[in-house]
């Protein structure tokens, strides 16, 4: 696997800039369609909030008035971005370090808002990934890796959730991020497998839940430039935007603005839905994230 680049420290490290997705500067920056006071008073749980799509949401749930709590694995990436929001807009995300693979730790992370904070209205499951391969080479634990993540950590933070809304007589709202598995996902098997599981849990949920007034979404992004691109090689980088008509990659404010699209009461009759966001890739054709093999014309004129 690639070596991960700490994209988060990069602005204080003096780098230029992140290799892929917006400085922190840009995002703390970039016009919004929305009021600024849009979430004022709304407390938002965002998974994988220290990086990518996570992070871009986390700036713009921020300068939309919301208390944001953001959770991933790596503390030191979640507590840079959470002083970079406090930085440009002035209000810190409480940052938890925890894997959403552990029941105890998702059990743990709620029991802290609630005691910090009282209430819960949005989680956003946003943490997962994969990585490229030949689902014929995949590993046991490689495969069990993605399905514990995308399907089996989704599901614990939605009932850990669901489950305090009830208790409260709340309601709430989960909007799940996952990927556009419209047309399979070659070289990326396991995680359309888990990504259609968490479209048809969401789908199921949605009627379920609708007495607890918990209104259960999910968001599928095409290809979007961002942090997470250091898992895919340099050569399937080169043809990501192929993969739609529009040919260009999508940004994390694209993904960022569809999920608090969900959120606020412009979402509040929709329900067990999927909003793709991929620049018409469902209708073109694969992305191929370790490189497209030669029988399916992969050449590229530079010959990647
Ligand atoms: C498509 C374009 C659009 C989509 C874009 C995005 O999603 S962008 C977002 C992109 N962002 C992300 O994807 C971020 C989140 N993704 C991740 O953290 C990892 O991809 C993870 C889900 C595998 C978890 O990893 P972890 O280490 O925490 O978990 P672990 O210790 O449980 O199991 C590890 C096992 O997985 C296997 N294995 C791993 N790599 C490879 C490989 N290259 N080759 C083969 N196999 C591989 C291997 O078996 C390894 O075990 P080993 O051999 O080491 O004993
Ligand atoms: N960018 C794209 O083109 C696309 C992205 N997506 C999906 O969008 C989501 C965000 O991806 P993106 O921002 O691009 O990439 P990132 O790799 O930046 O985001 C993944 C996030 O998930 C967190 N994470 C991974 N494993 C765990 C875990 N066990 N517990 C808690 N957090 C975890 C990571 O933090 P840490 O490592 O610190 O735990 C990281 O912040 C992912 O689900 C991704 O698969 C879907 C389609 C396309």
């Amino acid at each position: 696997m690639n070596e991960v680049p700490d994209m988060a420290n990069f602005e204080q490290a003096g780098a230029p800039r992140p290799k892929f997705g917006f400085t922190e500067s840009e995002l703390a920056a970039m016009p919004t369609v929305y009021r600024e006071d849009l979430l004022a008073g709304q407390v938002v749980l965002i998974s994988g909030g220290g990086s990518g799509i996570g992070k871009g949401l986390a700036f713009l749930a921020a300068r939309l008035g919301a208390d944001v709590i953001i959770c991933g694995r790596r503390a030191e990436k979640l507590e840079t971005t959470a002083d970079a929001i406090e930085r440009h807009v002035g209000k810190r995300p409480l940052p938890v370090s925890m894997s959403i693979r552990e029941p105890e730790e998702v059990d743990a992370l709620f029991d802290r808002i609630y005691t910090d904070y009282g209430r819960l209205d949005h989680l956003v499951n946003n943490a997962g990934g994969q990585f490229p391969q030949d689902a014929i080479d995949f590993s046991r634990k490689g495969w069990m890796s993605v399905i514990d993540l995308n399907l089996n950590g989704t599901w614990w933070m939605m009932q850990a959730a669901a489950q305090r809304w009830r208790e409260a007589g709340s309601g709430g709202n989960i909007v799940s991020v996952v990927a556009n598995v419209e047309r399979g996902m070659p070289q990326a098997a396991h995680t359309c497998a888990a990504r259609a599981g968490v479209i048809y849990l969401s789908k199921t949920l949605a009627t379920e839940w609708a007495p607890h007034n918990i209104r259960v979404n999910c968001v599928a992004p095409g290809v979007i430039e961002s942090e997470g691109f250091h898992v895919y090689p340099e050569e399937a980088l080169a043809r990501f935007h192929d993969a739609n008509p529009m040919k260009r990659r999508g940004d994390v404010w694209d993904v960022a603005e569809a999920v608090v699209y969900l959120m606020a009461p412009s979402g509040k009759f929709i329900t067990g839905d999927l909003l793709v966001i991929d620049g018409g890739q469902a209708q073109n054709g694969a992305v191929w994230p370790a490189g497209r093999p030669d029988y399916f014309g992969g050449k590229a004129p530079n010959g990647v």
